[in-house]
């Protein structure tokens, strides 16, 4: 019997399907992916996918074309990106009919995010009922949190009746990258002394983390991924009188605000792009709603890493992530631009160098290191999936 090694990881998004095929028979640094791709435009008119049962047969014909179909007895497990867990899931979660239940009451919390989620879980099960499925939640490396951080000043009464409080998101990616930032420096994550370090995941959706020690201490993330950093569409963190206001004085639906606030702020409401490749080309062509986005942008980022210095009170790392964080020198440099009294001092040659891997790109002299490191949710999750499953999946027997 073929020993099953593999974890086909799903990456289910409002419109999208990301898939990645990973190898874990070896170390997990370098495991091999024999297979990735990406379904686009799930339910947009025109585009041939109409749902997301109808986008995983097509993951799944690309796999069986590249020689790696979902009958193959090399599937160790599918693993999830799971965006809500609430307070109900803190780790990597088996799903069974219960887990998807409590998912299901989930979703209001997270209506652009966790329907995905379900869907892809039940379709992969359909097509797979024998092999474990794996949620790995976006929220749950924020379990940490103590009550200070987490809870809002509002009356707990009401608070606690409606689930409100602060969750935290992209945790998979704030684990794995404050892991990987303290193996670059040399630093046990967990060591004597503790490693402190500011994670700054800036994608589409962005959010900051405090990590000390290996736990998560504060996140900008709240109840919702809309509270926090300015995002490509999303407003981050205003006054909540603005809602009231909206609605009284422009008479504005809520439904209108949450779209408003979710898909037409951050960068691209402020000018239109969302995209820091073309902000950065109209700001070198003198645009200033582009420029005004900018600074309002990286404003934001500075305001949080003054903030988390003081929460972690010592900051080793700041580590920069996700495609605006990996790729974006001028965002760095901006953000951190003025910070040499917090023992910040970036290295502006290292800092415009590209690179792929995590690499340093303060000075040597500088207090707090600086560096960029590539995110990587879907070996995270592979890697979480294939430690829940562990040697269960291997004696499964093959698929009938
Ligand atoms: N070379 C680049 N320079 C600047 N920004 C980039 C570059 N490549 C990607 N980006 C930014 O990264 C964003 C996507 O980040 P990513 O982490 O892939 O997002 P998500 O996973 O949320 O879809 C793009 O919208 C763009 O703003
Ligand atoms: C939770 C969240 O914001 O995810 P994404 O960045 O993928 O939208
Ligand atoms: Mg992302």
């Amino acid at each position: 019997m073929t020993a099953a090694t593999r974890v086909l990881v799903l990456n289910s998004g409002s419109s999208s399907l990301k898939y990645q095929l990973i190898d874990m028979a070896g170390p997990v640094p370098g495991a091999r992916r024999p297979a990735r791709g990406v379904v686009e435009r799930i339910g947009e008119p025109g585009s041939g996918v109409a749902d997301h049962a109808a986008a995983l047969r097509t993951v799944g014909e690309e796999l069986a074309a590249a020689g790696h179909g979902l009958d193959s007895p090399g599937l160790l497990a599918v693993g999830h990106r799971a965006v809500h867990g609430g307070t109900r899931f803190t780790g990597p979660t088996l799903v069974d009919n219960g887990v998807l239940a409590e998912m299901e009451k989930l979703v209001p919390l997270a209506p652009l995010h966790n329907p995905a989620n379900i869907a892809g879980i039940r379709v992969a099960r359909d097509l797979r009922p024998d092999l474990p499925q794996v949620a790995v939640f976006d929220t749950a490396f924020h379990a940490t949190l103590p009550e200070h951080a987490w809870r809002y000043a509002l009356d707990p009464a009401v608070a606690d009746a409606h689930a409100i409080r602060r969750y935290g998101f992209h945790g998979t990616s704030h684990a794995y990258v404050s892991r990987a930032a303290a193996e670059l420096l040399g630093r046990d994550p967990a060591g004597p002394g503790g490693f402190n370090v500011i994670v700054l995941h800036l994608g589409n959706g962005a959010s900051a983390s405090a990590v000390a020690g290996g736990r998560c201490v504060e996140t900008s993330m709240g109840m919702t991924p809309l509270e926090g950093l300015v995002m490509g569409t999303r407003s981050g963190d205003l006054d909540p009188a603005v809602i009231f206001h909206l609605a009284r004085e422009a008479g504005m639906a809520t439904d209108a605000i949450d779209t408003l606030l979710n898909k037409r702020s951050g960068l691209v409401g402020l000018c239109g792009d969302n995209d820091m490749r073309e902000i950065g080309r109209r700001i070198a062509e003198g645009d200033e709603r582009a420029r005004l986005a900018f600074d309002v942008y990286v404003h934001r980022i500075r305001k949080y890493v003054g903030a988390y210095t003081a929460v972690l009170g010592r900051v080793d790392a700041l580590a920069f992530t996700a495609g605006v964080g990996e790729n974006s020198a001028a965002v760095r440099a901006a953000a951190l631009r003025g910070l040499e009294g917090l023992g910040v001092e970036l290295d502006p040659v290292r800092n415009a160098l590209r690179g792929s891997g995590p690499r340093v790109v303060s000075t040597p002299g500088s207090a707090v290191a600086v560096a960029v490191v590539p995110t990587d949710e879907e070996l995270e999750i592979a890697t979480q999936t294939r430690d829940l499953v562990g040697e269960r999946g291997l004696s499964l027997p093959p698929p009938q």
